[in-house]
């Protein structure tokens, strides 16, 4: 959470296509625009294959991006050269989803979490040794652990690891790439818990990606809704979770199961037919177009724009005010 208003990373118009062969083009990623201010969580939520990870990989440099711009620190990451492009790699990192196969089975501990740390050589010797002891310590591990290889620990523990690897290097920035999704239920919320005592202790800036609003609420303190590389609802999280105005969010939030049995019995759930279509080639106009129930002409004419209907609430759809019975 945060008070502080400046942004330490923007994000304008970013695309980024995947030729798949054939001469054929996917659009993972189609014109995404957002900023996040420093410790600050931004949610991106949406169905799988919607290009969720895609943004996440292209801010931090995984992927080239092709078209847009990233804006870190005020400088566009872009134009960086070669020793400011080093120190962005430093300050943003990401955490994968899964913690069995983004760990390599053949490194013992003190190996993955040092790697990060011989690459920009920020420390060396018995300074180093005990820099993975105090990152062990820090994400609930202990120095015993720094000598044994993945597959002796728990997938909780592995991705403790993979924490600590991402802050080896001191981040600012840091990718969550669906951290919990893999694991089971009941580590979900000690991973999460950890994830933000080491945001207010360190002062971290995420972008959380999560397939499920229900993953997201607690630790978001604004929620952006993606659906086919585009995003289409933002917002800050009660006020998402108050007034979802897009029919995509509606749906999803439906799905949201509520902890009061006799809420959850009454509750009406918006079933989504179907599963978010092909990125390539989609049609044009609305990409929802093809799994909503409000279409009319112009959804399938003109692709929506991000339009504020409320101070700091975002949404992208021609109908809003016939789906929200809004006059
Ligand atoms: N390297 C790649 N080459 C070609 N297509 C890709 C590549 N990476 C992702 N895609 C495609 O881009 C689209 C978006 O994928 P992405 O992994 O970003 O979605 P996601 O929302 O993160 O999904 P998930 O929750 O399943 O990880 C998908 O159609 C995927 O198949």
């Amino acid at each position: 959470m945060t008070n502080n208003n400046k942004v330490l990373i923007e994000v304008r118009d970013l695309k980024k296509y995947f030729a798949v062969g054939r001469g054929l083009t996917l659009k993972a990623v189609d014109g995404v625009s957002f900023f996040i201010r420093e410790g600050e969580t931004l949610g991106l939520v949406g169905e799988s294959g919607c290009g969720k990870s895609t943004v996440g990989r292209t801010i931090i440099g995984l992927y080239q991006a092709t078209d847009g711009e990233v804006i870190f620190e005020g400088m566009n990451v872009a134009q960086l050269d070669k020793n400011e492009r080093k120190n962005f790699t430093r300050k943003a990192q990401m955490i994968f989803q899964d913690p069995y196969a983004s760990l390599n089975p053949r490194m013992t501990v003190t190996d993955i979490i040092g790697e990060g740390i011989d690459i920009h050589g920020l420390y060396h010797g018995h300074e180093r040794q005990k820099r993975i002891y105090e990152l062990l310590e820090l994400v609930g591990l202990s120095r015993e652990h720094a000598s044994r290889f993945p597959h002796e620990f728990s997938g909780g523990q592995r991705q403790r690891i993979g924490v600590a690897r991402a802050l080896a290097i001191e981040p600012e920035f840091i990718v969550c790439d669906e951290p919990i999704s893999a694991l089971d239920v009941s580590i979900q919320a000690q991973v999460v818990n950890l994830l933000e005592d080491l945001q207010s202790n360190l002062g971290l800036t995420y972008l959380f990606i999560a397939h499920d609003l229900s993953m997201v609420k607690h630790i978001s303190d604004r929620i952006a809704v993606m659906y086919l590389g585009a995003i289409v609802e933002l917002a800050e999280s009660h006020e998402l979770y108050e007034r979802p105005y897009h029919p995509y969010t509606q749906a999803l939030l439906s799905a949201v199961p509520i902890p009061d049995p006799e809420i959850e019995a009454k509750k009406k759930r918006i079933i989504l037919e179907g599963e978010v279509p092909s990125p390539v080639n989609p049609l044009p106009g609305c990409k929802f177009q093809e799994r909503c129930r409000f279409v009319e002409d112009i959804c399938k004419k003109e692709a929506p724009q991000l339009k504020e209907l409320r101070p700091d609430h975002f949404v992208a759809c021609h109908m809003v005010n016939k789906v929200n019975n809004i006059k």
